[in-house]
């Protein structure tokens, strides 16, 4: 498996329906060579289910096995992770996470218009209202990684793209040499570890 990566992964994060996955498609174009992973779709290819959820019509993916077939991919660098969930993934494989955030109108407009049940909208609105993504990876990574933006109009989605694309350059520069993918303890003191 590879000790060292040579291009960032970034999350893509946010409450379901506020704009993960198009934001993912607008900066797909613009970071050539990277490797985008839907996690939805990725635990379904993957057969990393371990159960429904009857109440929530959703599939509860097995993490462990999750990342068992996740992690050689993301050691090799160059991805973009589009997920509402963002505490699973180890800390040292991870360069940034962009949380994604919503005004409750235009959320539940976007999720009414899927035709999700008034309970699923209902819990989404309060997910958002309370940062609960947000707060997911502020306890899970450290604080500089992670950014929140807003996604409520075309405009915004344009320009968080372009802000992600002007970070991904800026990361370039400052680890020609690449970082390691390797814990490197609870300090990192180890000059390796950037
Ligand atoms: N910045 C934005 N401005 C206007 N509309 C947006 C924006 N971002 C997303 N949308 C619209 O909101 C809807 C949901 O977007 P999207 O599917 O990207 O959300 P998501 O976070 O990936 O949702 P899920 O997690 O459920 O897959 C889509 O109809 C999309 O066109």
């Amino acid at each position: 498996m590879e000790l060292r990566r040579f291009g960032p992964n970034i999350i893509v994060t946010g409450t379901p329906g506020c704009g993960k996955s198009s934001t993912c498609e607008l900066l797909k174009d613009e970071l050539k060579g990277y490797k985008y992973y839907n996690i939805s779709d990725f635990a379904k290819d993957n057969d990393c289910f371990e159960a429904y959820d009857e109440a929530r019509k959703s599939h509860i993916v097995d993490e462990d096995k999750l990342l068992d077939k996740l992690e050689p991919l993301l050691r090799q660098g160059n991805s973009i992770i589009d997920w509402h969930v963002n505490d699973v993934f180890p800390e040292r494989l991870i360069d940034l996470v962009v949380v994604l955030r919503c005004d409750n109108s235009n959320l539940y407009s976007r999720l009414h218009a899927r035709g999700y049940h008034d309970s699923k909208i209902e819990e989404n609105l309060d997910a958002e209202i309370m940062g609960v993504v947000k707060q997911d990876a502020v306890d899970s990574y450290e604080p500089h990684i992670v950014v929140e933006l807003q996604g409520d109009t075309k405009e915004d989605m344009v320009s968080n793209v372009a802000r992600i694309v002007a970070w991904e350059k800026m990361w370039l520069e400052q680890h020609s040499d690449g970082v390691t993918n390797e814990y490197q303890g609870p300090h990192g003191d180890d000059e390796e570890s950037e």
